[in-house]
């Protein structure tokens, strides 16, 4: 199993990142342009059947083993005011995924998608981190590893979030990371009004301040600004590379985690699919910076892997048409 014992574990796997199977996905590419249509013509499924080919290691990739995990965790920068919500809301949540009442319940369903929730910790928010890191070393890497634990034996992983508050610190990660006025990376999340939108930009703008000198590495970035879920996912992206098993992630929070990662190696973007672009105004900004083309754009703003649940249905239909199209020669349709 896959865990972060150590700083220097996590960076040693961050530094030296495994390459996709370049066999199946070359095969994956030949096939596309075997089947009965004109070459390129189904777009943007093309790309993704061989996206998904040379990660999982098969011509014929397939989505058996789909599996949803949404990390929860609490945090102490809410006593700032930065959600329309109050903290209670994240253990509340955390029943209603059990109960199967959450949007995420409905969509990963819909999607055939299997649920895991894991919650982080949630009678100990982490610290404000306006006052001091967020996180200890040994919280951090216990974060980092519970994600890595969860990525299990999933074929695609589809990564979610539940964390009243984590929008602030998800702005702080963007910001830490990518530079800019706090002001551009922090957006009304749950629905703060136009005091809360520049509270939340004030108190990420403390955040760097009291940091700045120790926002070196990406270990650091997670654990000061940072939060346990946060930190989980950024944990599940490494462990399912390691692994070679294919990522979706979902909205603003989701893609913050990784910036710090993104920071240090570039490539970590490489096995992750952006399910979607969300409503939160610093999404569309993270995303380019990460160059990562978002597959729909629905105007949702909500997490829980809500978005990349959606997403998974556009998988599906590209592996569906990659694996059972008949080819030209198959067919006997004359190609060009
Ligand atoms: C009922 C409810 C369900 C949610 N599911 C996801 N979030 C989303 O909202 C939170 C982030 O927004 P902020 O930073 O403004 O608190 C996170 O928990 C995120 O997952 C929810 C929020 C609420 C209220
Ligand atoms: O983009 C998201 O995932 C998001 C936006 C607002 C609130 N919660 C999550």
């Amino acid at each position: 199993m896959i865990a972060f014992p150590t700083v220097a574990s996590f960076e040693t796997t961050l530094a030296a990142l495994p390459q996709p199977d370049a066999g199946a996905r070359d095969a994956a590419a030949r096939r596309q342009g075997q089947l009965t249509k004109p070459p390129g013509s189904l777009g943007r499924l093309e790309d993704i059947a061989v996206f998904m080919a040379g990660w999982q290691g098969h011509e014929r990739p397939r989505i058996a083993r789909g599996r949803v995990v949404i990390f929860a965790g609490n945090h102490g920068v809410v006593a700032r005011g930065v959600s329309a919500f109050p903290a209670e809301v994240t253990v509340q949540m955390v029943a209603n995924f059990h109960a199967g009442g959450a949007a995420i319940n409905a969509l990963a369903a819909a999607a055939g998608l299997d649920l895991s929730v894991v919650p982080l910790d949630l009678d100990r928010p982490t610290a404000d981190f306006t006052t001091a890191p967020a996180m200890s070393e040994a919280e951090c890497l216990a974060a980092l590893s519970a994600g890595a634990a969860a990525v299990g034996d999933a074929d695609l992983l589809v990564l979610g979030e539940m964390g009243i508050g984590n929008t602030t610190p998800a702005a702080a990660l963007a910001a830490a990371s990518f530079g800019g006025d706090p002001a551009d990376w922090v957006g009304p999340g749950t629905g703060v009004d136009a005091q809360g939108l520049s509270r939340k930009a004030a108190v990420v703008a403390e955040g760097l301040a009291l940091h700045a000198e120790h926002l070196t590495s990406a270990f650091e970035i997670l654990r000061r600004l940072g939060g346990r879920e946060i930190a989980a996912m950024a944990g599940a992206v490494l462990a399912a590379r390691m692994k070679g098993v294919p990522v979706v992630l979902d909205g603003f929070i989701g893609t913050a985690a990784i910036a710090p990662l993104a920071l240090v190696n570039p490539g970590i973007t490489a096995h992750c699919l952006a399910g979607h672009c969300s409503a939160e105004p610093g999404h569309i900004r993270l995303l380019q910076r990460l160059e990562l083309d978002p597959i729909l754009s629905l105007n949702m703003r909500l997490g829980e892997a809500s978005g990349a649940a959606v997403a998974v249905q556009v998988i599906r239909a590209a592996l569906a048409a990659h694996d059972g199209m008949a080819t030209f020669a198959e067919a006997g349709v004359a190609s060009a």
